[in-house]
């Protein structure tokens, strides 16, 4: 069966290869676990719940409409009052079911009417959300549509971004490769600069927002050479990197076990840097790509 639904989740499988399966959580639409001819390519904390009590702690949570905590109250008043990374990962998503069988892909969708009607009280904004998740026999493509209805009465300014949890061997073998050159906003230290380091090395906690990379750069995660993830973005111009280390590991309830920092680094393509800003009726389209390459050095 290349599709399976539960009350709470829904389960692609490769027609091709049945060791080859996305598993999606309607709360959320949060894809949390990819396995890719049987092995596992995301990385998911043990005490992640999944029960809609929290969003998801792994796989590939989705941030929108902010990213991070707002702090523009006078701007984007409602905005500002919305939890870090807004409602889309604490809400349940419908599923629309399957639009193609090749390849494989499904839809989920969000609106304001089944959103988490606390957070919709706070930002009662118009807004419609398609996510398309396609199963490839050697890739994952997660795709969002957002849409400003005709109807709304207000332009729609929102961030997006895909959060997604990548599953690695050992961090500290482990390189982010082809961000040189980017603008980086620095969230620890809360400075601006331009990357200079060929590839970003972990032996702290590291949180960085890559703004503007180039589209055609590959975001690679390698591991002593071989490159595990390859990461391509349309319409996605930022980056974010992070891996929260031991402290800050240990800060978090449902982030097991404690040294789970060790096998996962998050590399998270979205559109943070601004706000987004659709008129009515207007759409906005982007996807994200995991797949499989060579090692694709790609130097300034
Ligand atoms: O704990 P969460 O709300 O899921 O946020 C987890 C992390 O998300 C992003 O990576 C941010 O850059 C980090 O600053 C934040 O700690």
């Amino acid at each position: 069966m290349p599709i399976t639904e539960t009350d709470t989740t829904v389960v692609l499988t490769h027609p091709e290869n049945q060791k080859s399966t996305v598993t999606i959580l309607k709360y959320g639409a949060t894809v949390y676990s990819w396995k890719l001819d049987g092995k596992e390519q995301l990385w998911l904390s043990s005490a992640a719940k999944l029960d809609g009590s929290k969003p998801v702690r792994g796989g590939i949570p989705l941030v929108f409409p902010v990213f991070g905590k707002c702090t523009d109250s006078v701007n984007h008043p409602e905005l500002s009052q919305l939890p870090q990374h807004g409602l889309a990962r604490n809400s349940t998503w419908e599923f629309l079911g399957q639009t193609t069988e090749s390849p494989l892909t499904v839809q989920f969708g969000l609106y304001p009417e089944i959103a988490n009607s606390e957070l919709t009280k706070i930002w009662n904004y118009d807004f419609e959300l398609i996510l398309s998740v396609e199963l490839g026999v050697d890739y994952l493509k997660t795709a969002i549509e957002v849409t400003n209805p005709l109807k709304a009465t207000r332009e729609l300014s929102f961030n997006w971004l895909f959060h997604t949890y990548l599953h690695v061997e050992d961090v500290e073998d482990t390189m982010v490769a082809n961000l040189a050159g980017s603008n980086t906003y620095d969230q620890l230290l809360q400075e601006s600069y331009t990357e200079v380091q060929p590839v970003i090395g972990f032996h702290e906690e590291l949180d960085r927002i890559y703004r503007n990379v180039n589209p055609e750069r590959v975001i690679q995660v390698v591991d002593k050479g071989h490159p595990l993830h390859s990461v391509k973005r349309s319409n996605l111009p930022d980056a974010v990197v992070w891996n929260p280390w031991i402290e800050k590991s240990k800060g978090m309830g449902d982030f097991e076990p404690k040294d789970g920092y060790l096998k996962m680094v998050c590399v998270e393509p979205g559109h943070v840097h601004d706000f987004v800003t659709l008129k009515p009726g207007a759409k906005w389209e982007a996807f994200q790509l995991l797949y499989k390459d060579e090692l694709n050095y790609q130097a300034l």
